[in-house]
């Protein structure tokens, strides 16, 4: 097992934090926060409006078509068929969380759950990317202004599938992500870097987990580090997981600022565009990171 960094959000005028959170940033693509402002009681009540929209009816669920490239419902596939989510995009604004709800025909408390958990969780992100960003010495970021993308993960885990994949290895197609697990199921591992081993996540209750993704690796000019993971199945219990991700900058262009651009660290990404990135992985099959390569200079 895998003890990843834990910073306290509620400590960060201690430097030490600040260093721990990009050390981490920067080695494992990955850390824990703690103290991070979203209550136990709304983590449980999120997770219970979560079940209750995967028991919605298969027509209601299809409902939840895309926004942007691959945003919405995914049904189970011969190739991923333990794994079933809804997307919403985009998160950060109230509107569009309203509007998922209504065409789920979300109940009341659900809709109102779920509205409660995206407005905090979006602070939490953005309080995250700011501290995140300050660490590297950028302080005029406007991280509020990146839109958002919610995920609700369900993998039905059977016997049978004891030992396989509930979602294969990836790495987020984005800057940030911010994950409530499953607080009874393990299974998520992640590589340890540098080398083809993945270690299992230890479980540490009432915390959030903060992936980097392959935006924070292309923006920062090669500084943040996208961290490989997967789901495994390990048990016959059905496991649930909330997503949300901080996508890329509002323009929609992905560009490493001029600070962290210099001779030492030369610019290493060409300038990209968000959409047409989340195309070229889903075109390529190229779910791992591999697909940044093709946009080296
Ligand atoms: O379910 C999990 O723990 C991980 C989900 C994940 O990796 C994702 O949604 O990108
Ligand atoms: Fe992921």
């Amino acid at each position: 097992m895998a003890t990843l960094p834990v910073i306290d959000l509620a400590e960060f005028s201690d430097q030490n934090q600040r260093k721990n959170m990009l050390e981490a940033s920067r080695y494992w693509g990955c850390f824990r926060v703690i103290n991070h402002g979203i209550p136990g009681p709304l983590q449980s009540q999120m997770k219970a409006a979560v079940r209750a929209l995967f028991n919605l009816p298969d027509d209601v669920k299809r409902r939840n078509t895309d926004i942007i490239y691959s945003s919405g419902y995914l049904a189970p596939t011969l190739k991923n068929p333990l794994y079933e989510g809804f997307g919403l995009y985009d998160a950060s604004s109230q509107t569009d969380v309203d509007a998922f709800c209504s065409l789920l025909d979300a109940q009341v408390h659900v809709r109102e759950t779920i509205k409660t958990y995206a407005q905090k969780s979006h602070e939490v992100i953005i309080n995250i990317a700011t501290k995140l960003g300050e660490s590297m010495d950028l302080k005029d970021q406007n991280f509020g202004a990146w839109p958002c993308h919610f995920r609700f993960n369900k993998y039905n885990f059977a016997q049978v599938s004891a030992g396989s994949n509930g979602l294969q290895i990836h790495t987020d197609a984005v800057f940030l992500t911010l994950l409530q697990e499953d607080e009874c199921v393990g299974g998520l591992e992640i590589l340890v870097p540098g080398s083809d081993s993945f270690v299992e996540v230890d479980p540490l209750p009432g915390s959030l987990l903060v992936n980097l993704g392959d935006i924070a690796q292309a923006w920062s000019n090669g500084l943040l580090h996208n961290v490989k993971h997967r789901v495994r199945c390990k048990d016959a219990i059905e496991r649930f997981s909330i997503a949300l991700f901080l996508l890329a900058p509002k323009d929609d262009k992905v560009e490493a600022p001029t600070a962290l651009v210099n001779s030492d660290r030369p610019r290493m990404y060409q300038t990209f565009f968000y959409n047409d990135y989340r195309k070229l992985r889903f075109s390529t099959g190229l779910y791992a990171g591999e697909a940044l390569s093709q946009l080296l200079m």
